[in-house]
């Protein structure tokens, strides 16, 4: 765990995790910081903790010692959201500090009663609270709900306007040395692009709509420095997670950058062969391709990709009379987290009855995704030049949808 002063009186304290599957299902390949911070003014509080695991306790509780804070006297403990990974440690803390009190939002109360049968010392504010910690320091407090959770809160330090801001403007992705914007390399730069989207479409995607609220209340507070829950802490440039963050929540409404994935799949090659030859058509434009070949990417990168790609293009065979599975999965993935409005086109090919190209459509209308389809194309077997060809003219008819959504 690393600690790093953010501000006068601001610490954070921050912890590498990998090797999990974050929420039990999104492989974090590039790992994932989990961010507590510290305020100090007479009265000292922790904004929020870490994970209940073995060792992440131990740990927190070193690093606190390595910037002078006592664990058993943490007088509050500021609980922006409930979920396990910021608050699973509270369970042992209660053993050496039987003092602390839990300052959260009232949904907050009730799942801390729920989870970890914590009721007593509990404080839950109203939108717009705050708290004096003496020595300057006063917290505000400002409830953004279901962004995530429905118990979510922002917590201001009025003093240095930082906003530690919990799961909003979170990013996966692990940090061993730039912690702040404005100490990243390019490199580093590019790489929380991609954490960030990976992070805010398998993890926020679905509550855009709640990210939207969540951004105008910030853009109402005076913030200098964003400090979230997860990942790099903006101080050079907080407006440009601000604005990172709008243009995720326009992806997941119909807009995206200036690429083209293909989720596919096939048993014996008939559905790949044409799926190859759209690829190469594709890349000759110079447009950027994701390949998704299912069940072999990984649901995580899977859902990345569709999310910030402009157009979608699903090639999938029949199997059992409907959409080859794997395929039918991901889709239904996208389906949860409402990828909405993407310019779309699917082919695919059949032995007998056909069925896929129906089920897909299925899926987009349960989901009520709203994409717009270039006319499908259907082939017994092996496709002709002719069929291969009107594929062609399909995905032609793609690209202009994508030239008019793509940012
Ligand atoms: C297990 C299995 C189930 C299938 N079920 C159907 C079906 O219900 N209807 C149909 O038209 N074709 C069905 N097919 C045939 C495939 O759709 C056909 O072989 C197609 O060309 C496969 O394309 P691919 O090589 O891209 O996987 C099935 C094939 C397999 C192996």
């Amino acid at each position: 765990m690393k600690t790093k002063q953010i501000a006068d009186g601001i610490y954070m304290l921050s912890m590498n995790v990998e090797d999990i599957l974050f929420e039990g299902i999104w492989s974090i390949a590039n790992g994932v910081t989990l961010n507590s911070y510290i305020v100090k003014g007479e009265k000292t509080a922790l904004v929020d903790g870490v994970i209940g695991w073995d060792g992440a306790v131990d740990t927190l509780y070193a690093s606190l010692k390595e910037i002078d804070v006592d664990p058993s006297k943490i007088d509050y403990v500021i609980v922006n959201h409930m979920e396990p990974d910021h608050s699973g440690w509270i369970d042992n803390f209660k053993k050496i500090n039987k003092d602390f009190k839990i300052i959260c939002s009232p949904k907050a109360a009730d799942l801390l009663d729920s989870f970890f049968g914590i009721k007593d010392n509990v404080t839950a504010v109203k939108d717009g609270a705050t708290l004096d910690l003496g020595n300057g320091k006063i917290l505000s407090f400002h409830l953004v709900p279901n962004v995530h959770w429905p118990d979510t809160m922002m917590t201001l330090d009025e003093e240095s306007k930082t906003l530690m801001s919990c799961d909003m403007y979170g990013a996966f992705g692990k940090i061993e040395e730039h912690f702040f914007d404005d100490e990243m390399t390019d490199v580093e730069k590019d790489n929380f692009e991609e954490e960030g989207i990976r992070y805010f479409s398998n993890v926020m995607g679905t509550f855009a709509p709640q990210v939207g609220k969540a951004i105008e209340k910030t853009e109402t507070l005076d913030v200098k420095i964003i400090a979230p829950g997860h990942g790099p802490i903006y101080r050079g440039n907080p407006q440009s997670i601000i604005n990172d963050y709008k243009r995720y929540c326009s992806y997941r409404m119909g807009k995206g950058k200036n690429e083209i994935s293909i989720l596919w799949g096939s048993m014996y090659g008939m559905t790949e062969r044409v799926v190859k030859e759209i690829r190469e058509m594709l890349e000759k434009d110079g447009i950027k391709v994701n390949s998704l070949q299912m069940p072999y990417v990984d649901t995580s990168d899977m859902v990345s990709a569709i999310f910030r790609s402009a157009g979608v293009i699903i090639a999938a065979p029949t199997y059992e009379y409907k959409l080859f599975p794997p395929v039918a999965v991901a889709l239904d993935e996208i389906g949860r987290k409402k990828i909405s409005k993407k310019a779309a086109f699917c082919f695919g090919s059949y032995g007998w009855s056909g069925g896929a190209q129906k089920e897909i459509m299925e899926l987009i209308e349960k989901y009520k995704l709203g994409w717009d389809f270039v006319e499908p194309v259907e082939f017994n077997g092996r496709a002709s030049d002719e069929e291969l060809q009107i594929i062609k003219d399909g995905v032609e008819k793609l690209i202009e949808k994508v030239k008019k959504i793509a940012e």
